[in-house]
């Protein structure tokens, strides 16, 4: 039976998994990442580190597949996106380590642009905001920054990339510098309209463009990978950033279908067909998916801190042992006692946009304890959902009652309970909630035609759970009150 490789590089985690021509997941390898803040606001990965990660998890990966008699046809990559890696073209070595897109160094220059009036310009052309979370200021700083990076940058010694285009690099052994166009549309560089690198932004990021990689379909033949790497060549037909992976991986391929991942942070992402829907609440425009020459879209919402919130009280707090005992905790309390986190650890993210606030307990008494603080980072993600989800059905006009949710965090069944009561609408949990890895999956098998067409995973993945909504009306209306008024706290 034929199989795809699916490597699913992600913040927190990299997994390798083998999915099958009849879209069963048949293994899955994964290896946690370090992360680093090396100063405040600053979030960086060691890009060696998730090279060993990926190639140690593929080759895992590769030898079950012979044990399970699979013939592994082709590699699709989904990544974090917008993390930012610089490196050496004829070393192939990294000049720095990798920007992560949680990271707020570039803020000062998105703020100058934003005074001096760029930002409907810069809307316009990419559907996003002038924000360090993307990737143009990470990039503007390392060139800035790194002794001699300009110089050698301009003199076409330099590669960028995201994480995506970097691990083709190293798969193809350096010979193939490309990216796809959903990777590309989250750089501030990159011209949804014209699906091409804007030559006006480069020039404002002070980017030169001999440094920016290829951009091709998410299905095309981005490269063969080199026969040392794996211990076998295969084609990489399949690249795509992770959260427009899991909406491919849910099924979410008509207008209005729309989904959210909780993984480190939280992503709803919602099909707006071949439209680009300018939103007037500082929603995103994004690239859904390009193929076959025509580019779907998608309006995005992001929050940074979601599952990272809960890896705070595991690994900073030391409040649970593991994240599945936040459940135990939540459950414990009868209500949240008034106790609200703002997890503004790197800034706001949508719809505040506010790269200098920072993170707040509010509402704490005496009697609060480690509990309520556990039970607020679950609840804060509900909160921070409900305020995207309003915001994106006042813009797309598109209504749903139904949502679906995917990423580490929703195998807590009371975090889904929760969302469902805070955002008054069914949740609907997939039996597999490695959606990335799918999507990633889907786009590679159909790039190397194991699947005529996407195979539409609605039909394909089973539900495991549906989550209804039981909360009274003035209790929800009670709770996303105080959250308000805790985020006030925030933003003053
Ligand atoms: N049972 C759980 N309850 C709440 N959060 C969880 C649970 N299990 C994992 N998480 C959170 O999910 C996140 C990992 O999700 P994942 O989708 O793998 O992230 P990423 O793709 O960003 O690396 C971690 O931040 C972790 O804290
Ligand atoms: O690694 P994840 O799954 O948290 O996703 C990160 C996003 O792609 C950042 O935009």
């Amino acid at each position: 039976m034929k199989a795809v490789l699916a490597i699913d590089q992600g913040t927190t985690s990299t997994r390798s998994l083998l999915i099958d021509e009849a879209t069963a997941v048949r293994a899955a390898f994964r290896v946690e990442l370090v992360q680093s803040y090396p100063a405040a606001g600053w979030v960086e990965h060691d890009p060696e580190a998730i090279w060993r990660d990926v190639v140690s998890t593929a080759r895992d990966a590769l030898d079950k597949a012979v044990g399970l008699g699979l013939d592994v046809a082709a590699i699709g990559i989904a990544n974090q996106r917008e993390t930012c890696v610089l490196w050496d073209r004829e070393s192939g070595q990294p000049i720095h380590p990798a920007i992560v897109w949680q990271d707020r160094r570039g803020a000062d220059w998105c703020q100058r642009f934003i005074d001096d009036g760029l930002e409907p310009d810069v809307r316009n052309k990419t559907g996003l905001l002038l924000d360090s979370y993307f990737t143009a200021s990470k990039l503007a700083w390392l060139l800035d920054t790194i002794p001699s990076a300009r110089d050698l940058a301009e003199r076409g010694r330099l590669a960028f990339g995201t994480i995506d285009c970097f691990l083709l690099w190293r798969l193809t052994g350096g010979k193939v510098h490309a990216t796809d166009a959903t990777n590309a549309s989250r750089t501030l560089l990159f011209d949804i309209g014209k699906m091409a690198w804007c030559p006006e932004l480069c020039r404002m990021f002070a980017i030169p463009m001999q440094i920016l990689p290829q951009v091709r379909e998410n299905d095309a033949l981005f490269g063969m990978s080199e026969r040392h790497v794996l211990g076998v060549s295969l084609p990489v037909t399949g690249m795509v950033g992770d959260q427009q992976a899991a909406l491919i991986g849910q099924g979410c391929l008509g207008r209005g279908d729309a989904k959210i991942t909780l993984g480190t942070g939280g992503f709803a992402m919602q099909n707006t067909g071949s439209h680009i829907c300018h939103s007037e609440h500082r929603m995103l425009a994004t690239v859904a998916c390009y193929s076959a020459g025509a580019a779907h879209y998608a309006m995005e919402g992001a929050f940074f801190v979601a599952g990272a919130g809960v890896k705070w009280t595991r690994d900073k707090l030391g409040l649970v042992a593991s994240s599945a005992e936040t459940e135990v905790m939540a459950r414990s309390l009868p209500d949240n006692a008034g106790v609200y986190l703002v997890p503004a650890f790197v800034g706001l993210g949508a719809p505040h946009w506010n790269p200098t606030a920072r993170a707040v307990l509010t509402g704490m008494t005496f009697g609060t304890g480690p509990e309520h603080i556990v039970r607020a980072a679950l609840e804060c993600v509900a909160y921070q959902a409900a305020d995207l989800l309003n915001a994106m059905t006042l813009d797309s006009g598109l209504t749903f009652d139904a949502l679906k949710v995917d990423g580490g965090m929703v195998v807590n069944d009371w975090l889904c309970q929760f969302l469902a009561d805070i955002l008054d609408m069914s949740i609907l949990r997939p039996a597999n909630i490695e959606t990335t890895a799918l999507g990633a999956a889907f786009l590679a098998g159909t790039g190397a035609g194991i699947w005529s067409a996407l195979p539409d995973a609605t039909s394909r993945v089973p539900l495991d759970r549906h989550f209804v909504p039981t909360m009274a009306m003035t209790e929800r209306n009670r709770l996303l009150s105080g959250w308000r008024d805790a985020v006030r706290h925030v933003l003053c």
